[in-house]
């Protein structure tokens, strides 16, 4: 992970004059108010230790005893910020992220070992509740298979937000795996008064074992996440090599970038129904040659995603050829289709075939 020597801007300088947590939570709320205190003066900290010298280099493997290894789920509703999250945990870009809500499709894990203890990250798709089809009853599935056997689940709101979605992820933790309330883009809060009544309503909804204000895009406040998240984390031998960042195979990959890219360039107007399969991954050497066609729903949408004389799908390839080639460290031969196949998302066998659980 790269520890930035620039001093994060913290929201917390743009709270200085605030009231402080005891002046803004009633006095039997005493384990909420070090709740809140300990939360921030943790961030203060961590901004304070900024120009603290790089991490020295890796240690050698500790004895299994000494081992601490065990399952996070990141949880929350589409948006939130679960992808950026992951991939800042992971260091390195595992889960697709994008403006447009709704596009994590998989139960992605990644990994990452620091110093004894290696975390194994769950991340789910946002929790579907506006429409009922058989892609969303897949999705649905998949987050309430991916909180039940986990050892700590990190349910990641936008800070200050709760709403019908927020709580419909939040009735499906279980009362027995410890809960961290994240409140991700803390960056956006500029009034620290704004954080006690809404923590407050928090506590009242779910009892969270940890309130962990921050930003997935501030690497001191992940790097702060790993030693918050740590002591839920059993004694036990790690379950993948130390290096190890993902499970998931080159192929998965490449459907991802592609899917990335597909909904980066197309913005808003395509519906996240669009989804990519890999016809062909084939190695030979470092040289890859991969086929993939992009499945949509619509002829309208198949001309969005072509664009005018090929450049928009010609736009889509290049980048993700870019990207694939940067995660294998060869060259890629990448050759993509689109086609039209109506209703898919709405056909559990067909979802089933194009690789949802
Ligand atoms: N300001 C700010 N934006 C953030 C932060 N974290 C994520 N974002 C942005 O929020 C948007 C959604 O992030 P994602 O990581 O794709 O969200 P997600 O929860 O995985 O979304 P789904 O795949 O729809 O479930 C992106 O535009 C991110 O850049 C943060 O800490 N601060």
């Amino acid at each position: 992970m790269t520890t930035g020597k620039r001093k994060p801007t913290s929201s917390l300088d743009a709270t200085q004059s605030s009231p402080s947590a005891s002046e803004v939570l009633a006095p039997q709320d005493a384990s909420l108010e070090a709740m809140l205190s300990k939360a921030m003066s943790a961030r203060t900290n961590m901004d304070a230790a900024s120009d603290a010298p790089d991490a020295p280099p890796a240690k050698p493997i500790p004895p299994e005893s000494e081992q601490r290894c065990g399952l996070i789920a990141i949880v929350g509703k589409p948006n939130v910020g679960k992808s950026t999250l992951l991939n800042a945990l992971v260091g390195q870009k595992i889960s697709i992220t994008s403006r447009k809500a709704q596009t994590t499709r998989h139960r992605i894990t990644g990994m990452r070992t620091v110093e004894a203890t290696q975390f194994v990250f769950v991340d789910t798709p946002g929790f579907q509740t506006r429409h009922g089809n058989a892609l969303n009853r897949s999705l649905n599935r998949t987050v309430v298979g991916a909180v039940n056997d986990v050892d700590l689940i990190v349910f990641v709101v936008e800070a200050g937000q709760f709403n019908m979605a927020d709580a419909k992820v939040l009735s499906l933790l279980p009362a027995k795996t410890p809960a961290i309330l994240l409140a991700n883009k803390f960056d956006l809060i500029h009034r620290r008064a704004e954080i006690a009544p809404w923590l407050r309503a928090m506590q009242e909804r779910h009892d969270f074992a940890e309130f962990v204000p921050m930003s997935a895009n501030n690497a001191k406040d992940i790097e702060r996440l790993f030693g918050i998240c740590e002591k839920y984390l059993p004694q036990q031998p790690w379950m993948y090599g130390a290096e190890e960042l993902t499970d998931r195979s080159d192929r998965f990959m490449a459907a991802e970038i592609i899917r990335e890219k597909l909904f980066r360039l197309t913005g808003d107007e395509l519906p996240y129904t669009s989804t990519v399969i890999i016809d062909k991954y084939e190695e030979e050497g470092a040289l890859r040659r991969v086929a993939a066609t992009i499945v949509v729903e619509r002829d309208g949408h198949k001309g969005m995603i072509i664009g005018e004389k090929g450049e928009k799908l010609k736009r889509i390839g290049t980048e993700a050829r870019h990207e694939l080639e940067r995660l294998t460290g060869g060259k890629v031969f990448l050759e993509i289709w689109v086609k039209v196949r109506s209703g898919w998302a709405d056909d559990e066998a067909r979802v089933k075939t194009f690789g949802y659980e």
